[in-house]
């Protein structure tokens, strides 16, 4: 478990945990010796022969040792406890940030969830409070058995066999229960799910309301419900073994001690320090038992999150070879190129070798039928994927190459599922420029169109936003967005103009936001109504998968094509 953990923690706090790790080995190897000496004080004082002076003045010098190292060392703990949470979450944020969007299916969100919320948090105890006990049970025992060699090395080799053997033991009724309680966190996993789902098809269910809506959901729960007790049956039957067993080795070595009394290769005296000191280490040994169920409870959270931090990133490449230079179609630079890019989700076939150059400046608009691939796409542009062939270059640099920063800092969107941080309206649209003035922010709200929202609340601009912006209308928050797009006026901003939030009011004002992004930046905007595009300096038209025209709306309206049809679609849709 500490070897995972030193795996996936970043180096400074690997670092720390290696520290308190060496204080807290260094603690119990002082309890052990400690423990010796008390053995062999006990004997001494018994023995007539032998002064216990000498060495209980080497108990005191240990005694004191092991206190002052057992307070830095506890010291230590919390801090370092509180610091890997940290890190981890750190870790994990970085790691998801960087994982290809198709990785987040609704079973891993879940996985995410628990691991996020509760998992991590409880993995702060284990070098706060469990790792001093365990490595108490393992490393004291042992130091105690080589001190006690000072007295009988015999029973220095007994002692060790006995607490390898109890750690065996212990090891195998753990990795059992293990088992049963990776089971139990997958059913629980699928009863997340099932409670998300069901919390989100409430709308749905309150409309078409069927007896049988809920019974994925109350199966999944029965599932977590019997999972649950076998796991905590499996407790059980660990707990009496070890017990057991330690029970089995106290037994055994005071048979030993008393044979080799018997046979008088050990003293009376001796055989009673040694027998103190066993009975002493039985008791550590039992309590350390005790902590398995947290200890298995941890190693199962630990071995989660690093299979959520073993997946591989997104990958970043070092070295493109350089392509052939491209100019846009009106002759001026090129800020984007895509280059026989083709993608597929799950192997499916979405995107077939799409080729076209962005501007540095002006409108691109992306139109087709729907499901001809125009999201994808544009997911493709902000790198949510990778494609599976050709390459995007952005500024003439492929996407692979850049770090997320820079790629995050040269695109802005307002795409079809955008999401408000759960905090106020200003702060969601600061996030486009973190420096902006108090005027800039107001003028982006303004212009796109949330001067009368932001009037109607008490709170104007510092009004709460809910989780994922639920305290606003879909308009709203696509008016957030369109704010935040418009302070960060990026390089290249893509626009969706999401029919899920269509309405004429935000239909105008994505296309406002577009012709005065235009005219500093690229923009390509994935376009339902076409009367907002007649203007674009170029329309891209997509139809399963490829392109199959461009130019400008008065040249593609003037030529049979896929355009024209679509034109004449949206006229007789078109009230
Ligand atoms: N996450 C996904 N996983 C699997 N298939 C997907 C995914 N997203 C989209 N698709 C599929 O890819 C194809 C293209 O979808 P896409 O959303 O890119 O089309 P679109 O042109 O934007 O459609 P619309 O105009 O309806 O939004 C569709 O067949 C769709 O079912």
């Amino acid at each position: 478990m500490l070897r995972t953990l030193y795996r996936i923690l970043p180096p400074a706090a690997a670092g720390q945990l290696a520290a308190l790790t060496a204080w807290l080995a260094a603690a119990a190897v002082l309890h052990g010796i400690a423990l010796g000496l008390v053995g062999i004080v006990v004997t001494a004082s018994l023995d007539s022969g032998s002064s216990a002076t000498p060495w209980l003045v080497a108990l005191g010098t240990v005694a004191l040792g092991f206190v002052i190292v057992q307070w830095v060392a506890q010291m230590t703990a919390f801090r370092v406890g509180s610091g890997t949470a940290r890190a981890l979450h750190l870790r994990l944020g970085d790691h998801l940030a960087q994982l290809p969007l198709s990785w987040f299916n609704p079973t891993r969100q879940a996985g995410i969830i628990d691991t996020a919320t509760t998992g991590v948090p409880q993995l702060m105890s284990f070098p706060a409070i469990l790792l001093r006990p365990a490595l108490t049970a393992l490393v004291t025992p042992a130091a105690a058995a080589l001190t006690l060699a000072l007295l009988d090395w015999r029973f220095t080799l007994a002692v060790l066999a006995a607490t390898a053997l109890a750690w065996y033991v212990s090891r195998y009724a753990s990795r059992l229960a293990g088992v049963i309680d990776a089971r139990r966190h997958r059913t629980s996993g699928e009863a997340t799910n099932r409670v998300l789902e069901y919390a989100s098809r409430q709308p749905l269910i309150r409309t078409d309301q069927r007896p049988d809506d809920a019974s994925a959901l109350h199966s999944a729960l029965e599932g977590v419900r019997r999972a649950s007790l076998r796991s905590a049956g499996t407790v059980i039957p660990g707990l009496l073994l070890f017990g057991l067993t330690l029970n089995i080795l106290f037994a055994g070595l005071i048979a030993f001690g008393i044979a080799r009394v018997t046979g008088e290769s050990l003293t009376v005296p001796g055989f009673v320090g040694v027998i103190v000191v066993v009975a002493r280490l039985t008791a550590i040994a039992a309590a350390g038992a005790e902590l398995a169920a947290g200890l298995r409870l941890q190693h199962g959270i630990l071995t989660r999150l690093a299979g959520i931090l073993d997946t591989p990133p997104l990958p970043r490449i070092s070295e493109v070879p350089a392509g052939p230079s491209v100019e846009s179609p009106g002759g001026g630079a090129v800020l984007v190129h895509a280059d026989r890019v083709s993608f597929g989700y799950d192997h499916t076939p979405v995107l077939a070798e799409v080729s076209f150059t962005l501007p540095r400046r002006g409108l691109t608009a992306l139109v087709g039928p729907s499901g001809s691939g125009k999201t994808t796409l544009v997911r493709l542009l902000a790198r949510f994927w990778d494609p599976t062939s050709g390459r995007i270059l952005l500024d003439g640099v492929d996407l692979r190459t850049l770090d997320p920063d820079q790629l995050a800092g040269g695109i802005a969107t307002v795409l079809q599922d955008d999401y408000l941080l759960d905090s106020t309206i200003g702060e969601n649209i600061r996030l486009g420029r973190p420096e902006a003035s108090e005027a800039e922010l107001a003028a982006a709200a303004g212009a796109a169109g949330l001067d009368t929202t932001i009037a109607g609340l008490p709170d104007g601009l510092d009004s709460p936003t809910g989780p994922g912006g639920a305290q606003l209308s879909g308009g709203q928050r696509q008016r957030v967005c369109i704010a935040r797009a418009l302070l960060k006026a990026a390089p290249l901003t893509l626009l969706d103009e999401a029919t899920s939030a269509l309405d004429p009011e935000n239909t105008r004002l994505i296309s406002a936001a577009a012709r005065r992004l235009a005219t500093t930046g690229s923009v390509l905007v994935i376009a339902h109504n076409l009367d907002t595009i007649t203007h674009a300096d170029q329309i891209l038209v997509l139809d399963q998968g490829r392109i199959v025209q461009r130019g400008t709306h008065a040249a593609l309206t003037a030529q049979p094509g896929r355009y024209q049809d679509l034109v004449r679609d949206h006229a007789g849709s078109s009230p």
